[in-house]
């Protein structure tokens, strides 16, 4: 569907609405409805890296209109935690968010991009400007968010909250237990506001797309959960023309890394995450059913337990390694025909990082 003028009516062709409370939002949503749009939706936290942007550009090639929120959710954060730290630069994520998509990016664009090359320049200048990768932010405020208020202390928390059972407790949640209530929470109340078609989340966050997608079924919700296979960092040394990954996830904790140093510390999780998919994978080893493959735990993550031995250091502390069902997120013994997440969280220094690799699973 080309832009209309309900695009200019509603703000600006190349930079999307920034709108404050549920009341704006419902009226926006309405509005996509009348004109028979599918939305598409990316929760975050702001600080915006290349991984929020590749979630937000699946939205934008997949959907008609594409919403992201920037919150820093309280509830999901412990009161020894850091959420009064959380960087927040609300005019540089706006800024990157108002970057145009390319005509690849833009669904509605096709037929655009078939008949660019022949047009004339007159032909050119009169077609519609490029739209932004977002058509709206929504940025509430913590009370437009929890109406009830919201402290950290669970004990005294008022309200209603959403809980996941059975999904919430294992892996990130022994660390931070009260985590995924406040996740399920705010994303729930996210999908009564915008009402998307289709939401998007990084398989960064493993355990976090298990959970929202329990809860979209439990819940009877309407919507379709994307799973953006994670965005890993360039690799940093001397020579600034090699973009190639050195593994790191990106991660809006990433700005906590302090030196060189811990920057180079933090892809021990991925390097040895790497180490035990590759007993699972053997090299030049296409086949489905490998005779040679490495299936049990204790292989496994003894080979990913190896990597932090082998470079000891006083800032690098490995929090937990993980073998787990990608449904049920129980802990296997071995990997089976339903494959496992692999996965774990450290500490560089304050810095607490997760990544996960799948074996042979999606989420
Ligand atoms: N490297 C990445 N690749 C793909 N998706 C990502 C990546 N990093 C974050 N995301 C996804 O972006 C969404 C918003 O995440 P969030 O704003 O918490 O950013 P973050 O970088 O994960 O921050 P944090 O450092 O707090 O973990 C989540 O669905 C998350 O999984
Ligand atoms: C999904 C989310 C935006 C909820 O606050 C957050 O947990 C995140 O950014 O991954
Ligand atoms: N991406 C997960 C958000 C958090 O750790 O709080």
């Amino acid at each position: 569907m080309a832009p209309t003028s309900a695009d200019t009516d509603a703000g600006s062709l190349n930079r999307p609405l920034v709108l404050h409370t549920t009341s704006q939002v419902h009226a926006w949503r309405r509005q996509q409805t009348k004109l028979d749009r599918t939305v598409g939706f990316v929760p975050t936290m702001g600080a915006l890296h290349r991984g929020h942007l590749e979630l937000v550009r699946r939205a934008r090639a997949q959907c008609d209109s594409v919403v992201v929120s920037i919150f820093v959710n309280p509830s999901q954060f412990a009161p020894h935690e850091d959420l009064d730290q959380y960087p927040r630069d609300l005019d540089t994520d706006l800024a990157k968010l108002s970057a145009p998509a390319t005509m690849a990016e833009t669904q509605t664009a096709t037929t655009v991009t078939t008949t660019a090359p022949n047009m004339s320049s007159q032909a050119r200048s009169s077609q519609p400007p490029a739209r932004p990768l977002a058509d709206m932010v929504f940025v509430p405020s913590v009370c437009e968010m929890y109406p009830s208020g919201i402290t950290l202390n669970r004990a005294e928390q008022r309200g209603t909250f959403v809980e996941v059972l059975g999904k919430s407790h294992q892996m990130e949640g022994i660390t931070r237990p009260h985590f995924f209530r406040g996740v399920a929470t705010v994303v729930n109340k996210f999908f009564n506001i915008v009402v998307p078609d289709y939401a998007y989340f990084g398989q960064k966050d493993a355990q976090q797309c298990v959970v929202v997608k329990s809860m979209v079924r439990d819940l009877c919700l309407p919507i379709k959960v994307v799973v953006v296979p994670t965005v890993r960092d360039h690799q940093r040394h001397h020579d600034i023309n090699d973009r190639s990954s050195d593994g790191l996830a990106l991660s809006s904790r990433n700005k906590y890394l302090t030196s060189p140093d811990q920057r180079r510390q933090a892809t021990t999780l991925y390097r040895a995450l790497t180490a035990a998919a590759a007993l699972y994978r053997p090299a030049g080893d296409n086949s489905h059913a490998s005779a040679t493959r490495t299936t049990d735990r204790e292989s496994l993550l003894t080979a990913a337990r190896k990597v932090f031995e082998d470079e000891p250091s006083p800032e690098v502390q490995l929090e937990y390694l993980s073998l787990a069902h990608p449904d049920t997120l129980e802990e296997l013994d071995a990997v089976g025909a339903d494959g496992a997440i692999l996965s774990g969280a450290f500490r560089v220094g304050q810095t607490r990082l997760i990544d996960n690799i799948l074996l042979n699973c999606t989420l």
